[in-house]
């Protein structure tokens, strides 16, 4: 088969982005905070311990020793409403770091491709935003980052952090450079699915990286396929049989394969302790387990769901859970997977106790809408999503993603079990 190939700077079409599906718990309403300066001799220096402290200091030695102005950092702006660090493009951040585009925007901050002058190569920053909490979480995202770097030696589970320092009250994570996310290339792709060769070569990497964080007594908390990048951004185009172009003048569909399978998971912004408390609300909705949403305390165990929606996603294209409400999500969860078990019902907490009538799910009744039933009602069981979409290994796929998606954690595989299943242990790696 012919292929063309093809590379692109992955997040060019950032603006044309749907918003990103939020995470939970951290968009409460905030007084802004004005953004002070990190001062250093009148000018901005990243004040912070760092892996490269003496990197910092050199950086800033460097705008006064050589005295070069294109070195220079912009004069000072404020923030934005939000807290968000204010910058023109091709500015520097620091003396050491010029800005080439923004890619990517979260909860936390922006997220910018920048020109590291002493390494010579292309960065991801994470400009977090100049507010205490958000300070506060980058800083125990940094603390996890250095814990994945000390024990994952070659770095390829995880992303890599190369340095941090505070810039005019922003952390500030300097990242190796990463692909476009499994979300933006599902988009671009029009939400086609990936073929399941590939979905078991990402499947194998996401466990292997969630088994490797569990074994460290972490937890990532917002697995999901924008938090799942491909280490690089090039990818080969090629005719799709199965889509019928619209009129016989369009000729071949195409669809976008990547080039390399290699992905690595990022933002561990969220990620928890174990021995820390477990009964506050985590995850990105579509991909938050149901002992979250009932209130029943999580663990290790709310991964491993997340990772089976997100394969489950691989495969179809979409979503599987595509809700915003509590109810409906667990209607959805049966639907799909069939009835919730009585004993985590009856343990329901005071919020979710609504959603339980006699020992069961209150639904329909308690549904708010018609749409909502119908949305619920459209939903395919597990076993016929999957054979929707794939050709070949279904049977072992669909025995997999029940193990992910048991609603009692206690009895969810964990991630090494699932990496031990047929489904991943019976193949060779094709991508
Ligand atoms: N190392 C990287 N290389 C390339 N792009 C990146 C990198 N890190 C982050 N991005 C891009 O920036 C976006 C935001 O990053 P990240 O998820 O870490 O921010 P966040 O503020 O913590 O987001 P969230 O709202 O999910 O918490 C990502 O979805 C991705 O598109």
């Amino acid at each position: 088969m012919e292929m063309d190939y093809f590379t692109e700077f992955p997040h060019n079409y950032m603006d044309r982005r749907p918003r990103k599906r939020p995470r939970v718990g951290w968009e409460m309403p905030q007084a802004h905070q004005k953004a002070q300066s990190g001062i250093f001799g009148g000018q901005d220096v990243g004040n912070g311990t760092s892996f490269q402290s003496s990197r910092v200091l050199t950086d800033n030695a460097s705008l006064y020793v050589k005295g070069l102005a294109q070195k220079g950092s912009p004069p000072w702006r404020d923030d934005d409403k939000d807290g968000h660090y204010v910058f023109a493009l091709g500015e520097n951040l620091t003396s050491r770091y010029k800005i080439h585009r923004k890619i990517g925007e979260g909860t936390f901050g922006q997220v910018l491709e920048c020109w590291d002058r002493d390494t010579r190569e292309m960065v991801a920053i994470k400009v977090v935003r100049s507010i205490k909490k958000y300070r506060e979480a980058a800083m125990v995202e940094i603390n996890v980052l250095q814990l994945l770097r000390k024990y994952d030696g070659n770095g390829s589970r995880c992303v890599q952090i190369r340095n941090w320092f505070d810039h005019r009250n922003h952390i500030c994570i300097v990242f190796e450079m990463l692909g476009p996310s499994l979300y933006d290339f599902l988009r671009k792709n029009n939400y086609r699915p990936f073929p399941v060769d590939l979905v078991r070569e990402l499947g194998r990497q996401l466990l292997e990286c969630v088994a490797f964080m569990h074994d460290l007594r972490l937890i990532h908390t917002d697995l999901k396929p924008e938090n799942i990048l491909f280490v690089s951004p090039e990818y080969v185009k090629i005719p799709d049989y199965k889509v019928t172009p619209r009129s016989p003048t369009e000729g071949v569909c195409y669809k976008r394969l990547p080039k390399s399978s290699a992905i690595k998971v990022i933002d561990f912004g969220s990620t928890a302790y174990e021995e820390q408390d477990h009964n506050y609300i985590v995850s990105t909705r579509h991909y938050r387990a149901p002992e979250v949403i009932l209130g029943l305390g999580w663990s290790y165990q709310c991964d491993i769901w997340s990772a089976g929606c997100i394969l489950v996603e691989l495969c179809s294209g979409e979503a599987l859970f595509q809700t915003h409400e509590n109810l409906e999500h667990l209607a959805m969860m049966e639907r799909v997977l069939g009835p919730l078990p009585q004993h985590m019902l009856k343990r329901a907490d005071r919020h979710a106790e609504k959603y339980v009538r006699r020992g069961r799910l209150d639904w329909p009744d308690g549904a708010t809408s018609r749409e909502s039933i119908r949305a619920v009602l459209k939903l395919p069981r597990l076993q016929n999503l999957v054979m929707q979409h794939v050709d070949h290994s279904a049977g072992e796929l669909i025995d997999l993603l029940q193990g992910l998606l048991r609603f009692d954690p206690s009895s969810r595989l964990t991630a090494h079990e699932a990496l031990r299943h047929p489904f991943f242990r019976d193949h060779y790696r094709r991508y």
